[in-house]
């Protein structure tokens, strides 16, 4: 089976400035893979050319070994980094808007964690606070049948205690075929349910490897990995 997500000498530019330069990159099936790297590195870059929200300047991107286009986002699940969703609607006419959109979208499975993270259904977006908006956005995604998940930073507006019940409801509402990305710079809070992590820096990919590895190999977390490579 070809793998999920692979990238061959990937570059963006934006005018003059190059987001991304010339990225090769494999991500296999069934794992939760961290894409790791500072501010403007290029992480949003590349999970927007996975949607098509942005077309490379050269290079290829390939989701199950299509280009980006309607039968990939079919099996795509994108939590973008900002809510576009209607402040006015409700939560439950959001479910009902997510089930005619998409095919593989499972109300039950929205209730249940609306649910465990005490969230009326009949409130309304614009009643709720940031972090509580990003939880019912990230329930929606999270509530597809997907083989992809791409979560453009799903943690940074919610709160730190928050952060890790979040974590958990990613773990326990996703398919094990299935494959999340998650983009971040909270490293701490999350590597532990990470199983491979990318590092990016300055549009280019500067590591992959297993967080196994990381952990055996070279006897450290992620996080001061991370702090390592990235010193300033
Ligand atoms: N539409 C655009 N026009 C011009 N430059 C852009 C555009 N989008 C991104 N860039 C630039 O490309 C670089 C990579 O940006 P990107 O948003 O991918 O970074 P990021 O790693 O997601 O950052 P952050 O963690 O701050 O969200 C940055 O230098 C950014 O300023």
């Amino acid at each position: 089976m070809s793998s999920i997500f692979e990238c061959s000498g990937l570059t963006k530019q934006f005018g003059k400035k190059e987001a991304l330069s010339g990225v090769n990159l494999k991500v296999e099936r069934g794992q939760i893979v961290g894409l790791l790297g500072p501010n403007g590195s290029g992480k949003s870059t590349l999970i927007k050319l996975a949607n098509k929200l942005l077309t490379p300047t050269s290079g290829t991107i390939l989701i199950g070994g299509k280009k980006p286009g309607v039968a990939t986002k079919k099996i795509v699940s994108y939590l973008p980094e900002r809510t576009y969703l209607n402040d006015w609607m409700r939560v439950n006419q959001l479910i009902e808007m997510f089930s005619d959109f998409y095919e593989n979208f499972n109300p039950e499975k929205a209730y249940d964690m609306l649910k465990s993270l005490k969230i009326n259904p009949d409130d309304r977006l614009k009643t709720m606070s940031k972090g509580t908006k990003e939880k019912v956005q990230l329930i929606l995604v999270m509530s597809r049948e997907a083989e992809l998940y791409l979560l453009d930073e799903p943690i940074g507006g919610v709160d730190p205690a928050a952060r890790d019940y979040i974590l958990q409801t990613i773990l326990r509402n996703y398919n094990e075929k299935a494959t999340v990305v998650i983009s971040t710079h909270l490293i701490s809070d999350i590597e532990n349910i990470l199983d491979y992590v990318i590092f990016i820096n300055q549009g280019q990919v500067v590591l992959t490897s297993s967080v196994d590895d990381i952990r055996d190999e070279k006897g450290k977390s992620v996080d001061s990995l991370f702090r390592e490579v990235f010193k300033c």
